[in-house]
């Protein structure tokens, strides 16, 4: 059996759907229970994602944030972490990608360990990003400028949906289902990602 490997960056930033990353990640290892998938996993968060997950259920070692990039550089020739994740990723997924990290990304801001990823990001690789957020900042007439920009430069929006939101109010904003997000990885990784070992 030919198994096809998969270097999976995922990104997390703060909105309140991030609660959903352990469950995400384990949609994503399950992968690897079918004999062909050879999937790894490094997950780049920012600080405001850490309050909706407990990072205690996540793999160990998996989780990488702005302190682990500062750690790992001390001195010249230190390898520069966000350069060697975009090197590392064949596949990057924002999961969720919040109002204030899509207004980043627009404007090319890069403030942090995911920020400085995908303004390094290198092009011939699929990025994805799953929008969600309070819905009237998602009907702010910003936010469809900023989605459009990411979308000009080629990454791919999996769309935020309708529910009612933690907040009350229902309306699109919220992030895509989990399922909906691991088959579109998947279907990405047999089109992607190099067979063989
Ligand atoms: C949290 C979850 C996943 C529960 O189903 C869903 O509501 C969602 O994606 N919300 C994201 C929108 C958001 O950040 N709202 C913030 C203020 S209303």
């Amino acid at each position: 059996m030919e198994k096809v490997s998969c270097n999976l960056l995922i990104g997390v930033t703060g909105s309140v759907a991030a609660l959903k990353l352990p469950l995400l990640i384990q949609s994503l290892l399950d992968f690897n229970k079918e004999e062909r998938y050879n999937v790894k996993i490094k997950i780049v968060t920012t600080e405001n994602a850490k309050h909706f997950y407990d990072t205690a259920v996540l793999p160990e070692g998996i989780l990488l944030d702005d302190n682990t990039e500062w750690n790992s550089w001390k001195n010249r020739g230190d390898p520069v972490m966000h350069i060697e994740l975009v090197k590392w990723a064949d596949i990057m997924v924002i999961a969720p990608l919040d109002a204030n990290t899509l207004a980043k990304m627009a404007q090319g801001f890069c403030d942090n360990l995911l920020t400085c990823v995908t303004r390094a990001w290198d092009f011939s690789k699929p990025l994805l990003f799953c929008p969600a957020m309070n819905t009237k900042m998602w009907h702010h007439p910003v936010t469809a400028r900023h989605i459009a920009t990411l979308k000009e430069w080629g990454h791919t929006e999996i769309p935020p949906i309708k529910k009612l939101l933690i907040c009350g109010d229902t309306g699109i904003g919220a992030m895509a289902e989990v399922d909906t997000i691991a088959q579109t990885i998947r279907e990405l990784i047999d089109e992607v990602c190099k067979k063989g070992n």
